[in-house]
């Protein structure tokens, strides 16, 4: 018997789409371990996607909010606790709680809906756990002012899952290689991307294998951001800032999607044991300054990154202190995702 007190973590999630969903599932299959490892109980108090809301103050029913979205209804439509028309940043204005974990589309025009979303929450005091990168990439220094980030004392905020799902690199760059002078930093951030790369090469059409990343539930709800370069880049901007510690926008990162990739370039860094990979880059050029971008590049068999699989992703970070160091991670589903959202929430509220 565990003589540790419970504690109760009364959560709001917006977005319940290929990351929400899995998520809750995650937090209802694994309920028990949370409360035997930990002593927590996560209590979802209000839900939200673009139909509404749903509310409770006393814990929403999650097996029922699934049923209501493989029925592909809107979370609104829950007979008793539904709020239609209740919008994910009216949902985290009115009901208290203690914690947000968002997921809406990413949107790096505005980094709405998620930006003002997490402006309030952290406003209001409540810790945030993103996996939405618009408000991160758009808002990175105001929300990290307005946190603990910047700001002993103020809210947590964590965002492991908005860089590359499970693939643990915002904690390896800002805990394991903690001190170290960082040089180049290379990396296959964006899962569908190379998925099509890797299926193009095979002999596989571009839609062919879009289609297969959409049905994998990868890709982003607006796909030309993960093949264009945009998702990317996003990524490399918020390692910019969280782990490089550079100021860094979208703007000064140089993109170039994998589109024009054809199929005599993908042959021929096959025939020397390499590969094609949509490379995030982030090179230091002197003092402060780093460059930044993301293109197709052709790497040879020498590479880290050379033998990637097609369901994999990876990063090569290079430090004075620590070496070369090389993620590759091989979980790609969404289901992924929530599990890195859960570790954050665990760092937040540690046992
Ligand atoms: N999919 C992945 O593998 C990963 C995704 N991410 C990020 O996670 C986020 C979610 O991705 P994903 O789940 O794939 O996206 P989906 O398109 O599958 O789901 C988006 C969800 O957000 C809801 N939504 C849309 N607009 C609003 C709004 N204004 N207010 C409240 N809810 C809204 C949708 O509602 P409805 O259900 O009614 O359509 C849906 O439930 C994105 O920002 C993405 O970049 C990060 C890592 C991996
Ligand atoms: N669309 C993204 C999802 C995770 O961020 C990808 O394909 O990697």
């Amino acid at each position: 018997m565990n003589p540790r007190a419970v504690r109760t973590v009364r959560f709001l999630l917006t977005g319940l789409g290929n990351v929400g969903v899995p998520l809750l599932e995650i937090i209802q299959s694994r309920a028990s371990l949370l409360m035997e490892r930990y002593r927590l109980e996560l209590l979802p108090v209000g839900l939200a996607d673009s139909g509404g809301a749903a509310v409770s103050p006393n814990g929403l029913d999650i097996g029922a909010v699934l049923a209501v979205k493989r029925a592909r209804h809107s979370v609104a439509s829950l007979p008793v606790e539904g709020r239609p028309g209740l919008s994910g940043r009216d949902l985290v204005r009115e009901v208290k709680a203690d914690l947000l974990l968002e997921a809406t589309p990413t949107s790096f025009q505005d980094g709405q809906p998620g930006l003002d979303i997490t402006r309030d929450a952290l406003s209001r005091g409540m810790a945030a756990v993103l996996a939405s990168k618009g408000p991160l990439v758009l808002g990175f220094q105001e929300l990290a002012g307005m946190s603990d980030l910047e700001s002993p004392g103020r809210p947590p905020l964590r965002f492991s899952a908005a860089v590359g799902a499970s693939m643990p690199l915002v904690n390896v760059g800002r805990r394991d290689l903690a001190l170290g002078k960082l040089g180049r930093f290379e990396g296959v951030l964006n899962s569908t991307s190379h998925l099509l790369l890797c299926r193009m090469a095979e002999g596989r059409t571009y839609e062919a294998a879009l289609a297969e990343a959409q049905a994998l539930g990868i890709a982003e709800t607006d796909p030309t951001l993960d093949v264009d370069g945009w998702d990317t880049a996003g990524k490399l901007v918020i390692l910019a800032n969280a782990v490089m510690r550079v100021p860094t926008m979208l703007k000064d990162v140089a993109v170039t999607g994998m589109r024009g990739v054809t199929r005599a370039e993908l042959d021929a860094a096959k025939a020397k044991g390499g590969q094609v990979l949509l490379l995030a880059r982030g090179e230091p050029v002197g003092g402060e300054q780093w460059e930044w971008s993301v293109r197709p590049t052709a790497v040879d068999s020498a590479h880290p990154l050379a033998r990637l699989g097609a369901m994999e992703m990876g990063a090569v970070f290079r430090s004075d202190l620590h070496g070369v160091n090389t993620v590759i991670n091989g979980e790609q589903g969404a289901r992924g995702t929530g599990a890195a959202m859960l570790k954050d929430v665990l760092e937040i509220f540690p046992d």
